[in-house]
């Protein structure tokens, strides 16, 4: 699989970052002589987040070129991603030039963040709007403008990646979410011109409030909270006059003159020009990482789109032994020390043994049945430094499973091949309803014992059955 990337800006950089790391080759193609580093930079930042977010391995990366012939750029593409300035004229010539020399099977997708397909198709072209936000590698919406069959079809590729396509039911300038952005920007425009509010103070009021609930429940679902136990009606009959009471400046825009551009920019120097705009991506990818995966643990919004595409992620089952993890150490896993936190060995171990537990057929429907295993004991031996960024790779030889006891051992492996820890561990089957230890389900007793006597062959490990300081 195939994307040409035509304009490698802010944009292009992300859409190739988010192709690349799912493993679709991707070609370039940008006059700027520029563009090579700036992607190459914004590559970087995506590795250090992206596989972050899930507990399995992302594809092997795609290869990355770059081309200065766009026809070359765009042979055998799947997907054309056109992300050139927002200049209609420009973009009416790149389109109808990329409508001519791209597969006829291509999806042609424009970034654009207003022009509806009708204005971008007016010369001929045959795009359809793929508007996304930054960073394209981070956040899953992208909105689809254009003929159903099509947005179709391009929403199915989009979900393949991660992404969440937002079909738009009719087209309109602004598409939905920028005409949202644009009303919050042009009414924080308005209090900072009339001296009420500095850029600081206004992005303290979106990100200490109503910023935080925004990204687990949007604005409708909010509101219904807010109505209380008497919901929307109520909120609607409280807060609806509001809306006719000078609240907001609404649709008036304020002057863009020298004047406000000196002083939106000086206080935005001010607020952070200390930080190179790097820095600044690479702590705004460290927050959305943490908030991505919390939303992961409850389903809610974005998270429900990553759990969504991380079941679709290759599994390895063997290698010779169970392999229970395969995933990339994300960046909230290391420490002030440089390298994996202890305490992250332990919940890397613990996903391994729910891992082993599912393979035996102890699942999420058998605990939903009333048993499952606890752990009762642990012992963990570091014995080489794991870094962010790094794949981990766990197997599991069964030690022993007599009746109601499951005693593992866990291989921790980094991304040399290499031992990086042993975890030992030694779980009891319980009822949920008593909190007593009982025998397994006879099912999962037999998965376990053919296990077992499989694994008895091996030799036993080097390190298990050692307690803590044990030399040797
Ligand atoms: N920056 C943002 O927050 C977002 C921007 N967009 C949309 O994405 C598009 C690109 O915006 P940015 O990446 O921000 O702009 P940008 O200025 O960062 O990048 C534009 C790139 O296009 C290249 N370019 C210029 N003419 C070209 C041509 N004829 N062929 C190929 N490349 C050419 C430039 O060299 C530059 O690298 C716009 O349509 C914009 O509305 C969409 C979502 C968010
Ligand atoms: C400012 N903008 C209109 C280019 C913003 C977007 O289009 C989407 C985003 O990422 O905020």
């Amino acid at each position: 699989m195939k994307a040409a990337i035509v304009g490698g800006g802010v944009i292009g950089g992300g859409w190739a970052a988010r192709f690349l790391l799912n493993g679709w080759d991707v070609s370039v193609f940008d006059p700027d002589p520029e563009a090579q580093r700036r992607i190459g930079e914004v590559i970087a930042n995506a590795r250090r987040s992206l596989p972050a977010l899930y507990d399995r391995a992302l594809p092997d990366e795609g290869r990355l070129t770059f081309h200065a012939d766009l026809a070359e750029a765009v042979r055998g593409a799947g997907w054309v991603q056109e992300s050139t300035p927002e200049r209609l004229e420009l973009k009416h010539d790149v389109l109808a030039s990329l409508s001519s020399l791209a597969p006829e099977k291509a999806v042609i997708g424009s970034s654009t963040s207003g022009f509806k397909p009708s204005d971008l198709n007016a010369g001929g072209a045959r795009a359809i709007v793929a508007h996304p936000f930054n960073p394209v590698y981070l956040l899953p919406l992208v909105e689809l403008v254009g003929a159903r069959e099509e947005t179709e079809r391009a929403a199915g590729i989009l979900r393949s990646l991660g992404m969440f396509p937002l079909i738009v039911r009719k087209e309109i300038d602004a598409h939905i979410a920028d005409r949202l952005l644009e009303a919050v920007w042009r009414e924080s425009l308005w209090l900072v011109r009339d001296g009420i509010a500095t850029t600081e103070e206004i992005d303290e009021a979106i990100r200490m409030g109503f910023g935080l609930r925004w990204a687990q429940m949007g604005l409708f679902e909010t509101y219904r909270i807010a109505g209380g136990e008497a919901g929307m009606k109520h909120f609607l009959s409280q807060f609806g006059p509001a809306l006719k009471w000078p609240w907001t400046k609404l649709t008036n825009v304020p002057e863009f003159d020298d004047a406000l551009v000196e002083l939106v920019a000086g206080q935005s120097d001010a607020q952070s020009g200390q930080l190179s705009v790097r820095v600044l991506e690479r702590l705004r990818d460290d927050n959305l990482v943490g908030m991505l995966r919390a939303l992961k643990k409850s389903g809610s919004g974005a998270g429900g789109v990553l759990n969504r595409h991380e079941a679709l992620l290759r599994r390895p089952e063997t290698d010779g032994l169970p392999v229970t993890a395969d995933r990339q150490i994300p960046q909230g896993w290391t420490d002030y020390n440089g390298h994996m936190n202890e305490a992250c060995y332990l919940e890397a171990s613990a996903a391994a043994s729910d891992r082993f537990m599912e393979m035996i057929g102890a699942d999420a429907d058998y605990i939903a049945g009333g048993k499952s295993y606890f752990t009762v004991e642990n012992h963990l031996r570091y014995l080489k430094e794991l870094h962010a960024g790094e794949r981990l790779t766990i197997t599991t030889q069964v030690l022993k499973a007599e009746g109601r006891k499951m005693h593992l051992f866990h291989f921790l492996k980094g991304g040399d091949g290499s031992l990086a820890a042993t975890a030992e561990t030694l779980l009891f089957h319980v009822d949920l309803t008593t909190r007593r230890s009982c025998p397994p389900a006879p099912a999962i007793a037999a998965r376990l014992t053919a296990l077992a006597e499989a694994h008895a062959a091996l030799p036993v490990p080097e390190g298990a059955g050692r307690h803590v300081g044990q030399r040797g």
